[in-house]
């Protein structure tokens, strides 16, 4: 791959079914809203340009600023090998680099993007630039940090000549080869770089696509995806409630009640665990009846409620959740690390379309917002610009998109042809 052409690299959101928080098992599925991530020349190739602007977040580095003597000795960057943990010694390095991002969330990002960089690029790789726009809510429990990550790891990956650049098309069966598990490991270290001790089924939905039933194992084992071919389609709300909020936040708090009240929650997360099997069972049947309905929706209930004993829920989650039981609409459980963000609904069936325009009136006085999207799509894609393309579709053109249509409607995986799939 040269540097002086273009492309942009795609991979989408994922919302957890069951199991968020979980010791062991969680069901997620991907979502239609995505990242979007164009990889351009630089204006000065010394200049490794960065453009979040979903985060008010653009910064330039001198190539020759990064650490590479320092950090030569930790890392691999012929071969990457990825680590059970971040390697300390480059994290502090880069610390150093990023001491200027006082915002916990511009760290986070910047810190994802450098450990990344250096992993999986050279010193003498031209610099770029990077710029991203999704269509995701981001911090709101719809996994933009692993969608972010996953963007970020495919194209170094592509420019650093670690993978291929995707082939299939999309109505091609995903074949889950070896570039597409690079992506995904190194996506995980990504993450790992944004919240700490991810589980990993995030970067996993993000790079793979589909659903999957996830099962963490011990973290020198790796985890075990099991794709959910005939993932049922349910008729799902998903309301974003506004309310900020950061999963590592809630992760550290999850796990300080681990350390404090180690029997209480581990039973809680052991609970958990079970009710994902259940509903996993539930869910690869080849067709659901009502009763099978009933039963997933009543796992949605006893769900929210093992992570409102984790301290995970909110006020606001309270009231989607409530909202939904009195006009009875539906099982409402939070989505995602909790503490706010979103929540989603499996409605009844026959529920009037009426019933549900006035549920989402009544979500707007509360600020909330309802999102349309499917289930099940594809994973990370790649598209690459002709000469021409990249005139027409420059950086600048990217930034001034505003609204999620525009964004789609410009470059998204399910409106532009080209998009290709690992
Ligand atoms: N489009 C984006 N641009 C820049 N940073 C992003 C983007 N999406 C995600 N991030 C990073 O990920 C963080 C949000 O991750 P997290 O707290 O795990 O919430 P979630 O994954 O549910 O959206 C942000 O604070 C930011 O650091
Ligand atoms: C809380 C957790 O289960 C999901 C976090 O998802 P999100 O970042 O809130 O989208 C953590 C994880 O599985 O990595
Ligand atoms: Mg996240």
């Amino acid at each position: 791959m040269t540097t002086d052409s273009s492309f942009v690299v795609s991979s989408p959101g994922k919302v957890i079914i069951f199991g968020e928080h979980s010791a062991v098992y969680a069901i997620a599925a991907a979502v239609s809203l995505r990242t979007y991530l164009l990889v351009s020349p630089s204006s000065d190739a010394e200049d490794i340009v960065l453009e979040f602007p979903d985060i008010n977040l653009t910064h330039t580095w001198k190539r020759s600023s990064l650490p590479w003597e320092a950090i030569s000795k930790f890392i691999n960057q012929d071969q990457p090998q990825t680590t059970e943990e971040l390697i300390p010694e480059v994290v502090n390095e880069l610390a150093n680099t990023l001491s200027d991002m006082k915002q916990a969330i511009h760290f986070a990002a910047a810190n994802s993007f450098l450990y990344l960089y250096v992993n999986l690029l050279k010193r003498d790789t031209p610099g770029m630039r990077f710029t991203v726009r999704s269509t995701l809510p981001i911090g709101a429990g719809l996994g933009s940090s692993a969608s972010i990550s996953v963007c970020l790891a495919s194209a170094f990956s592509i420019v650093g000549g670690h993978v291929s650049a995707a082939t299939l098309t999309k109505d091609d069966l995903s074949t889950e080869g070896e570039d597409s598990e690079f992506i995904d490991a190194w996506s995980f270290m990504g993450e790992k770089c944004i919240h700490g001790n991810p589980s990993g089924i995030d970067n996993a939905v993000a790079t793979h696509g589909g659903a999957v039933m996830f099962q963490r194992t011990q973290s020198s084992i790796p985890s075990i995806r099991t794709n959910m071919r005939n993932f049922p389609s349910l008729k799902l709300l998903l309301t974003n409630t506004k309310q900020p909020r950061r999963t590592s936040d809630l992760v550290g708090n999850v796990s300080r009640l681990s350390t404090e009240y180690p029997k209480t929650t581990e039973s809680i997360l052991n609970a958990m665990d079970h009710l994902t099997r259940e509903g996993y069972q539930l869910m690869i049947r080849p067709s659901l009846d009502e009763k099978d309905k009933a039963r997933l929706r009543e796992l949605f209930e006893i769900n929210h409620g093992l992570l409102v004993a984790l301290g995970v829920s909110h006020p606001v989650l309270e009231k989607v959740r409530i909202l939904t039981d009195e006009l009875n609409i539906g099982k409402t459980k939070l989505t995602g690390a909790g503490g706010g963000g979103c929540a989603i609904t499996l409605v009844n069936d026959n529920v009037e379309e009426s019933l549900i325009k006035s549920l989402i009136e009544k979500y707007s006085e509360y600020g909330f917002e309802t999102y349309e999207t499917s289930l099940g799509g594809k994973g990370a894609a790649y598209l690459a610009l002709t000469q021409q393309d990249s005139v027409e579709f420059n950086s600048e053109k990217f930034l001034e998109l505003t609204e999620r249509e525009e964004i789609e409607n410009a470059i998204g995986v399910s409106c532009k042809d080209g998009w290709r799939f690992w």
